[in-house]
């Protein structure tokens, strides 16, 4: 008797386990399996496998039925006119025939050299050569950068750029230039801020297009110690991900696009790397997993290293931009720079009337430039990012031209703390453009709110997830105060003098002159 029962307690435990296990482990998996397969980025399944993955919180409101949000913020007249198909040449960043000539004799160039490398070497592993192809989609993705964004509202090459980037064959890895510039091996001084204390790799293609590589550092579960300063912060890959997403929904389109891959530090880059610093870097660690630290001047050592699990590690690929003899950029130090000092304050921190300074300094009395460091700050403040010491702008568009808004890895370090002085040109200013402004009072509506889209845009990435729900909550909480800073500027300063239409491209008038009038 007493064994019979022992026999059926123990066949009921084992079932439970095993319904745990099927209800924590396979059915996430086979959620997420046939959410990929069928397209079918609907919120319920979704948010489904993400608060089983996660066992985060979902919004209630995300589970209204209907078409997908992002795709109906899209097709929404904010977002529309779609661009002209073909823009005027003079308006595109490249010269085509010019572009791909070069590329044509680069790809030659690097594949003998390639070759010649492999056999003073005496390399017995198989060489693979890039092939040059036109409709690659990291081509098609420079040929279509123009003076308006960094591609076109209507272009289907984003997704093809994203796609491709997951799966392309890797067939070379190298340092960044700006650790190259650190190493003395090129002069990039003119557009490269040397810090070097950051692991990134630049990843060559079979097609001869190039990625920026930064690995996994931190859980996406982690917040940001209350102690640490913003300039020893941790560079997330995840932040990459997601700063492109939304910066692609507030339709600024300044962000390179970028994806998350699963990458092979042994066969994608220890392997197939013909520079010996970033060989040097590389170990395998006591519990045989191939890892790789920084080479640099301040924290050259092991404990700063990532590691694969023993080779795979997540990372996030940010599509390379046409190169600086293609296409040659400006680095511009931010006026609301932050002190990368311990007890350091800027000018902009302790003089409320700071804005008037800057409006009367080249390249600010531009209009356009001042209202595109306005778009800057809010997505900043979006995101929580602190270190925007520099920004980025192709030379060729001049002073209107679009602001680049890359190296988003030290956003979402913490979802619990919205940093208000990232606004600080914003509320300082009183400058708003007004399309940026119809659109951020449009994404504050349930109907596209912004971390529904963002939580459907994000989905499409073959990283999952990439933001934990409390992030995309503090999205909309943030995206409330920027309207609300807003809003006080209007109250103070009255609508015409605050939301600006985009088109205005004359002087900028100080508050002093403003009142005069
Ligand atoms: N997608 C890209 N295409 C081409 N160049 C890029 C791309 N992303 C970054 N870079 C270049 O590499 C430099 C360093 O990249 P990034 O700023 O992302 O790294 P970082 O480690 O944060 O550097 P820093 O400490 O200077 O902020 C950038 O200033 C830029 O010139
Ligand atoms: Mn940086």
């Amino acid at each position: 008797m007493w064994l019979y029962r022992r026999g059926r307690l123990l066949l009921l435990l084992a079932l439970s386990v095993l319904a745990l296990d099927i209800y924590f482990h396979l059915w996430p998996k086979l959620l997420l399996r046939i959410s990929r397969d069928c397209e079918c980025p609907g919120p319920p399944l979704r948010e489904a496998v993400v608060s089983l993955a996660t066992g985060a919180s979902v919004a209630p409101t995300s589970t209204v039925p209907g078409p997908p949000k992002l795709q109906k913020l899209f097709a929404h007249p904010l977002y529309q006119p779609q661009d002209p198909h073909t823009p005027v040449p003079q308006n595109l960043l490249l010269n085509y025939h010019r572009a791909t000539g070069s590329y044509k004799k680069r790809v030659v160039h690097f594949n003998r050299k390639r070759q010649a490398l492999h056999t003073s070497q005496n390399s017995s592993a198989p060489l693979t050569e890039a092939v040059f192809n036109l409709s690659a989609p990291w081509l098609q993705f420079h040929l279509e950068i123009s003076r308006d964004a960094l591609y076109p509202r209507s272009s289907r090459t984003v997704e093809r750029l994203i796609d491709w980037m997951g799966n392309v064959t890797v067939i070379s890895a190298d340092l960044s230039p700006d650790e190259k510039a650190l190493n003395g091996e090129c002069d990039c001084s003119q557009v490269v801020k040397p810090s070097g204390t950051h692991l990134k790799v630049i990843l060559q293609f079979l097609d001869f297009g190039k990625a920026m590589l930064k690995p996994m550092r931190q859980r996406r579960e982690a917040e940001t110690p209350e102690d640490f300063f913003y300039f020893v912060d941790y560079q997330r890959h995840n932040a990459e991900i997601a700063a492109f997403h939304l910066d692609r929904i507030l339709d600024f389109r300044r962000v390179p696009p970028v994806a998350g891959r699963l990458v092979n530090l042994t066969s994608e880059i220890l392997e197939v790397t013909p520079n010996e610093d970033l060989e040097w870097v590389f170990f395998v660690s006591p519990a045989n997993n191939t890892c790789f630290f920084a080479k640099c001047p301040y924290t050259c050592k092991t404990e700063y290293a990532v590691c694969g699990n023993p080779h795979l590690l997540e990372g996030s690929l940010s599509a390379y931009l046409p190169s600086l003899s293609h296409a040659p950029r400006l680095s511009v130090p931010n006026p609301w720079i932050r002190s990368y000092t311990f007890a350091g304050k800027e000018e902009w921190e302790v003089n409320p009337s700071y804005c008037d300074q800057v409006k009367q300094t080249e390249p600010y009395t531009n209009m356009k430039r001042l209202l595109n460091m306005m778009d800057l700050a809010m997505f900043d403040f979006l995101i929580g990012n602190m270190d925007r010491h520099h920004y980025e702008v192709f030379t060729k568009f001049g002073d209107d031209g679009f602001l680049l808004h890359h190296d988003n890895a030290r956003g979402f370090g913490r979802h619990s703390h919205d940093e208000i002085t990232i606004l600080a040109p914003v509320y300082q200013c009183c400058l708003v453009k007004e399309d940026t402004w119809l659109r951020l009072k449009l994404l504050s509506t349930p109907e596209y709110r912004l971390s529904d889209v963002m939580r459907e845009s994000l989905s499409q990435d073959r990283l999952q997830t990439v933001l934990t729900e409390p992030h995309l909550l503090a999205l909309d909480r943030r995206l409330q105060t920027v309207l609300q800073v807003v809003e006080e500027c209007v109250q103070k300063h009255g609508n015409g003098s605050v939301i600006i239409k985009e088109s205005r491209s004359q002087a900028v008038p100080t508050r002093v002159q403003q009142r005069a009038v």
